[in-house]
């Protein structure tokens, strides 16, 4: 049981976005996407999810190909924490959250619906701006309701495309927490691209580095996010170490 991308290639406009991508994301782990600006890792997100076809390579989510996977299955396998959240429609905060329950529609009744969404707004501290349009919200704010609308879904696997960039400190460690607990409590797999190296090798049980469409390596923060590493793939001279158990990645110099 994973989901799995094999020999994954993109071409869009002209370029190769992504380039034999190999990776398989186990449930009960939290993997982190790392990687500059344009490696790849949102594109790389979008093809797991069904929202770009690659055009080479194939992926499956639990031995089924996604491709062929109906619509609300797929949404019972997968939710995805988009960077920003598109169009709502004047859709209210727990509308926002309700809407993660769609493919579970036909299973639950309207108050067990209603249940869930609370229980998730209370979990993010949502609850003070449950009836406030999403589109009226701060950026940070907005980050957590879609953080919110993922957890609701309850599915398999969670692919978050960079879910605390607009996320001041507490939130940050907040929103990290949230998705650690919900792996090691509920078993889902996810995969989170994200900026902060420091707060990946925390929180992840490995790293996949990205770099020009490419996976550069996979594996265990100490043996991925080395200084020869961050040098060849961010051109960034840095410290690498731990103080009290929790891993610091401070940038030294540019190279
Ligand atoms: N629709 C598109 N058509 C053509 N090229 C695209 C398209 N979307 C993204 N790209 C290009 O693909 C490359 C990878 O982009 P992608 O968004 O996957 O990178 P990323 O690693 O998520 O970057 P960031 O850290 O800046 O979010 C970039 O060079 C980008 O300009």
């Amino acid at each position: 049981m994973t989901l799995t991308a094999r020999s994954l290639r993109l071409q869009r406009g002209g370029r190769t976005l992504l380039d034999g991508i190999d990776l398989a994301l186990a449930p009960g782990e939290l993997l982190c996407l790392l990687g500059p600006n344009g490696a790849g890792k949102s594109s790389l997100i979008r093809c797991l999810d069904g929202i770009w076809k690659p055009g080479g390579g194939t992926v499956e989510v639990d031995g089924h190909p996604l491709s062929r996977l109906p619509r609300e299955a797929l949404a019972r396998a997968i939710a995805y924490v988009p960077q920003q959240g598109g169009e709502t429609l004047g859709l209210s905060v727990a509308e926002m959250v309700t809407l993660g329950r769609a493919a579970h529609r036909h299973r639950e009744s309207a108050a067990e619906r209603r249940a869930i969404v609370r229980s998730v707004l209370a979990r993010f501290g949502l609850e003070p701006f449950a009836l406030r349009p999403f589109d009226a919200l701060s950026g940070g704010e907005r980050q957590r309701v879609l953080i919110a609308r993922a957890v609701a879904q309850d599915a398999r696997y969670m692919l978050l495309d960079e879910p605390t960039s607009a996320l001041d400190l507490r939130h940050q460690i907040d929103a990290l927490r949230q998705v650690r607990e919900l792996v090691d409590a509920s078993g889902i797999g996810a995969l989170m691209a994200i900026h902060d190296l420091g707060a990946a090798a925390r929180f992840a049980d490995r790293i996949a580095l990205m770099s020009e469409g490419r996976l550069v390596a996979v594996g265990d923060w100490r043996a991925v996010l080395t200084p020869d590493r961050l040098r060849e793939v961010f051109g960034v001279a840095a410290h690498v170490g731990e103080i009290e158990g929790i891993p610091y990645i401070l940038p030294a110099e540019v190279r």
